[in-house]
């Protein structure tokens, strides 16, 4: 074991009551909303093809004029409460919210910046009313924070002279200084989503990071920081260089879900998933492979089938509305959520052999096991490979309990389960009743 002193402080999951919470949502949104909105992927009738949030690293686009959009800034569409209402109905239980991305804008009127929301025509503060309103839905809120600031004039990808060596020093100190302000001021926040730490400059920060992971924790006991903070003494990102997870939870799967137990390490983690193939914030040209419901309900049940929560990114438009489409998919996974939450709210890895059909998932705290079904085969008859010793003693429909599901056992321990109906346009939930073998 290499001796670290900025390496993970703790190993394996947290089991305290909010960690238990977190793993427990199952589903959650993200948004990202800032000044990026407002061209929207789009500068003078070009579109540029990166991601949206993006757009004022492009080149075609002179930073100071990015910056003047803080004069356009003002959301008049802007409702907190509509958006938190549309969540709930979705069936999020947390929220990630963009405090502040790359660019640097903050969505709070910070102290220590020029480059918010203060000093747009907007004025009001949009974090606390998204805090407010999201708690008071009883969906819990995780700020999002990118430590790069694009706009900060001290701001350095790598450390190669003294001069930059000063100017990061005064950037730690504004990083600083604006993450205990987001706590002081918002502290229903229960954790927080870095982005941003990949560059060199912060890279080598690792006693400073360390330290102020620290100073936050003890500032806002119980708070949840994920894997993305901050690097070892060695350069490490997410896992130190014991390969011990850093932070709650591992905050690798942006755009991409493990395929197998194996690849979570036994810890926390959750996927945070764009409904376009990759565009965080709202871009006009709503192309490219766009996510259905029924493929993104099939990404929240394999992160829950394998102990994760998987996060829903939506992006709303410059003046504040979220646009139809991820309204009208908000809606759509509601109504499926609505009928089949009991198999993805606090549950997690069943520990049983992944099959064809779809995936299993387990009630955390009890043997109740569920089967989040997808692909029905032409014969109308899933086939059920069950651990050894592992009978079925009941089997039926989550959404009409009335309706039984005849196990026809073929071998010790597999089966298959002949269902009334073939030909499903949905997935649906079948409640498994094991008993071990006498
Ligand atoms: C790259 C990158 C960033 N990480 C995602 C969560 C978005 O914020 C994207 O801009």
């Amino acid at each position: 074991k290499i001796l670290l002193a900025h390496g993970a402080h703790r190993e394996g999951k947290r089991t305290d009551a909010v960690m238990e919470k977190w793993r427990g949502y199952g589903l959650g949104q993200f948004i990202h909303w800032g000044l990026y909105a407002i061209p929207g992927g789009e500068w003078n009738g070009k579109q540029y093809n990166g991601a949206a949030e993006w757009i004022r690293s492009w080149n075609g686009i002179p930073n100071a004029t990015y910056d003047s959009l803080i004069y356009k800034f003002n959301p008049t569409a802007f409702d907190a409460t509509a958006w938190a209402k549309s969540a709930k109905q979705m069936g999020a239980r947390y929220v990630t919210f963009t405090t502040k991305h790359h660019d640097g804008f903050c969505m709070w009127p910070s102290k220590y910046s020029k480059y918010t929301v203060a000093a747009s025509p907007y004025k009001k503060d949009i974090v606390k009313a998204v805090v407010d309103a999201y708690d008071k839905e009883g969906i819990d809120v995780i700020l999002y924070f990118s430590v790069m600031d694009w706009s900060h004039p001290d701001w350095r990808y790598e450390i190669k002279t003294k001069e930059d060596s000063v100017a990061f020093e005064r950037f730690k100190k504004f990083t600083r200084n604006q993450l205990i302000e987001l706590l002081t001021n918002y502290p229903k926040a229960k954790g927080l989503w870095f982005d941003g730490t990949w560059d060199k400059s912060w890279v080598k920060q690792a006693a400073f990071a360390d330290d102020l992971e620290t100073e936050m924790r003890k500032l806002r006991p119980g708070l949840i920081i994920g894997s993305r903070f901050r690097a070892d003494e060695n350069g490490k990102r997410h896992f130190d260089s014991n390969g011990v997870l850093m932070g709650d939870y591992e905050q690798g799967w942006e755009r991409k879900i493990p395929n197998k137990i194996e690849e979570v390490h036994g810890n926390d983690w959750d996927c945070v998933m764009t409904v376009p193939e990759n565009q965080w914030g709202y871009n006009k040209a709503w192309n490219g492979h766009i996510k259905s419901a029924n493929e993104l309900l099939e990404m929240t049940a394999k992160c829950v089938s394998l102990g994760g929560n998987f996060v829903l990114n939506f992006g709303p438009q410059g003046d504040g509305a979220i646009r139809q489409e991820e309204l009208n998919l908000a809606t759509k996974i509601g109504d499926w959520m609505k009928l089949n939450q009991e198999a993805i709210y606090n549950c997690g890895y069943a520990g049983y052999e992944k099959q064809d059909w779809g995936y299993f998932t387990k009630k955390t705290g009890s043997d109740q096991v569920y089967m989040v079904v997808f692909n029905v085969p032409v014969s109308g008859a899933l086939r059920l490979k069950m651990p050894a010793k592992t009978k079925i003693s009941k089997a039926y429909m989550l959404a009409d309990r009335e309706e039984k599901i005849l196990p026809e056992e073929i071998n010790s321990n597999e089966y298959f389960l002949k269902l009334k109906k073939k030909d499903h346009q949905e997935p649906f939930v079948i409640v498994l009743e094991t008993g071990k073998n006498a």
